[in-house]
């Protein structure tokens, strides 16, 4: 069966940094991936890499069997900026940000349509912001902006979803609904690659987990993943002893 997500023995060096030595990795439809890995060890780099804004120097990425920017451009690949990467004081609303998952389906115009308008608020109703849809994007809590750029991948149509630490600066509670939408979207078909540093919640989100430290050290079931001799790999010995303090 051809992957939903192939990245076969990528390199990336941004200058002289290398950020991504030889990664391979393969990603089955319908599967929720967890990435772990130190800050630092490119996992920002391998998500830029899937949605071809970043070209490798080496290997090879396939995104459905297609051209990773290609696929982006079709709306194939719907992604969940770190909190960092956004300008929360940008005037736009949460409906707004939503629509925007849906210019791959708009012309060059970008004149939104009834089915555009039917997307958004469906996507909305779905992560439960439909009361919040004409509020400034920063005037929501943590969680809820996370929600809104996961409804902007499901008005969008995206059958593959990247989420770069969804769960940094989020509640509990949030963290629980984002885990629940994840787990649905997956049971819907959807590819899902997460990036977090919150390893407890990770056996209850995903199906499988990876370890990143520039090269993919390990990619299986997420209890196996997440024993303390494999964790020591990627994050040297603090990780093995934190239980011990
Ligand atoms: N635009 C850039 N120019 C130069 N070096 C970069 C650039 N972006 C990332 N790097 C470097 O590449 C390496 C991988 O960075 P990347 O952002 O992919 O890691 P990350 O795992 O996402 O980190 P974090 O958890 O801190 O977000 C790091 O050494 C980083 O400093």
């Amino acid at each position: 069966m051809t992957a939903a997500i192939s990245v076969h023995d990528v390199t990336v060096h941004y200058g002289e940094v290398l950020a991504l030595d030889h990664a391979s990795l393969d990603i089955q439809a319908g599967r929720v991936c967890g990435l772990i890995g130190m800050n630092g060890s490119g996992k920002s780099t391998l998500f830029k890499t899937i949605m071809g804004l970043l070209r490798p120097d080496s290997g090879t990425v396939r995104v459905e069997g297609e051209n990773p920017a290609k696929a982006r451009k079709s709306g194939v690949v719907g992604y969940v900026p770190q909190s960092e990467d956004v300008d929360w004081a940008f005037p736009v609303t949460v409906r707004d940000v939503v629509m925007t998952g849906r210019y791959a389906h708009m012309g060059f115009t970008r004149h939104a349509r009834k089915a555009d308008h039917d997307a958004v608020d469906h996507a909305l109703e779905r992560v439960e912001l439909t009361e919040y849809a004409n509020r400034q994007i920063g005037q929501l809590s943590g969680g809820q902006k996370k929600r809104a750029f996961v409804a902007r991948g499901i008005a969008q149509g995206a059958t593959i979803l990247l989420l770069d630490e969804p769960f940094a600066g989020v509640d509990k509670r949030s963290e629980a609904t984002i885990t629940r939408l994840l787990r649905e979207l997956a049971g819907d078909g959807a590819t899902i690659l997460v990036s977090t540093h919150d390893l407890h919640a990770l056996p209850d989100l995903a199906d499988e987990a990876m370890l990143l430290m520039r090269r993919v050290l390990m990619h299986g079931e997420p209890g196996l993943v997440l024993q303390p001799d494999n964790l020591a790999l990627a994050f040297g010995l603090d990780v093995m002893n934190r239980g011990d303090n």
